[in-house]
């Protein structure tokens, strides 16, 4: 088996992730023209999360999900699940893989079971590959039948079943042998949406009740409900996280807060989203300032200025869903500082004042010199949306 060791002398990246997808790389060379499905794609998944993979058609998400099941080898970069180089997987390994540590929900009910045996034999039969024993077989598939809402009708084939209900066992057959993940592709593609919220209830209830880490790959960014952690890939790359939770407020209402977060990968690349660069005129070049506790990004043409030392920092504005039809002033994205009065602006709240998150010898003015363009990032800085995430 090609496991790789946890002993190593530096702390490894992701090293406590269940799937770790580090600069992944996937070039496809058609003819003569190289296409570059993943561009150095970064992913981490903890073992017990379930999320949702989205991406607009082409963005690579088929492709990621072809690596992350063993069915294809990415160009370079590295990936591991539960411990398995997906780079240096022997044939036998690719078998046990695929048999033992993942499982898989395919958008085609018709792929996901097979025709002549009943729900329940459908459940049993990967058992049988795996050697666990006639009872022991029964017995499980019964048990995940129940889970999924399925315990009356084990006895029927999937063409007596709905779409939804041969889902449901489809994710009962992905559970069989215990795997350490469940990928679903599309899991709900050709459901109708209440359909397809009861086979999210059933993905949830592996999750969360039989232990299951459960990645969803779709297009669809409504998803979003209903997970807690939904990753959008864009040109093969990820782009931008929004994580789901819920806040109870002081008249004891739950409230259910979606957080976007742009991701940056190690190299410091982050991709600002589409409706922030569109509502600034963000393109080609901007110039970026380090402030004490963010970085202002400005759009190339804005004039440079100083600003007052005491100025209030005021807390980061919802980008807007559309860009306004007007003249926007250059505009830090931040801090909602512009280079004149907007006249259309909503009177600005006066937050308190936020300590910095830098280390204390931190020296900014160095910092802020053009030889050092690129500086981590000290703290998240996430900008909270009450809303569903909102892509291209
Ligand atoms: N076998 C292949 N040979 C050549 N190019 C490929 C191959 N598979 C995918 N691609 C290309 O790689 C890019 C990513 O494709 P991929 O299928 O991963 O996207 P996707 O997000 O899953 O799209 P969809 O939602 O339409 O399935 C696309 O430009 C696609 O044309």
């Amino acid at each position: 088996m090609t496991q790789t060791t946890a002993a190593t002398s530096q702390v490894e990246y992701g090293a406590n992730a269940l799937i770790v997808c580090d600069n992944l790389v996937r070039i496809y060379q058609v003819e003569n023209i190289e296409v570059q499905a993943l561009q150095g794609l970064d992913l981490l998944v903890d073992k017990g999360e379930m999320i949702a993979i989205v991406g607009q058609s082409g963005s690579g998400k088929s492709t990621l999900l072809n690596v992350l099941s063993g069915l294809d080898v990415p160009t370079a970069g590295a990936a591991r699940v539960a411990g398995w180089d997906l780079l240096r997987m022997s044939h036998a390994d690719r078998l046990t893989y695929r048999r033992s540590v993942v499982g898989f929900v395919w958008q085609q009910t018709a792929r996901n079971l097979l025709p002549y045996l009943s729900a329940r034999e459908n459940v049993m039969l990967p058992m049988a590959f795996d050697g666990v024993s006639g009872r022991r077989r029964g017995e499980r598939a019964d048990e995940l039948l129940a889970a999924m809402g399925m315990a009356d009708k084990g006895a029927r084939r999937p063409a007596q079943l709905s779409g939804g209900e041969q889902q449901r066992v489809a994710i009962a057959v992905a559970l069989a042998n215990e795997p350490e993940v469940i990928f679903a592709d599309e899991p709900t593609g050709e459901l109708d949406s209440s359909t397809g919220d009861d086979v999210f209830a059933a993905l949830r209830a592996a999750n969360q009740e039989l232990g299951a880490t459960v990645v969803v790959v779709t297009h669809d960014h409504a998803v979003s409900s209903q997970v807690q952690r939904t990753v959008a890939i864009r040109d093969g790359r990820t782009a931008t996280e929004v994580v789901r939770r819920t806040h109870v407020d002081d008249e004891g209402q739950t409230q259910t807060i979606h957080e976007e977060y742009a991701v940056l990968d190690r190299a410091g690349r982050m991709q600002l989203p589409k409706d922030y660069r569109d509502a600034l005129g963000l393109r080609d070049r901007v110039r970026l300032e380090l402030e004490p506790d963010h970085v202002g990004v400005w759009n190339d043409t804005a004039p440079h200025r100083e600003r007052p030392a005491e100025a209030p920092v005021a807390q980061a504005p919802a980008a807007p869903a559309t860009p306004p039809q007007r003249d926007v002033p250059a505009q830090d994205a931040a801090t909602g500082a512009s280079d004149g009065p907007d006249p259309y602006a909503p009177p600005a709240p006066t937050p308190p004042p936020r300590a910095s998150k830098l280390p204390e010898n931190f020296d900014i003015d160095a910092a802020r010199g053009d030889d050092a363009p690129y500086l981590p990032r000290t703290s998240p800085d996430p900008r909270t949306r009450n809303e569903e995430a909102q892509d291209d």
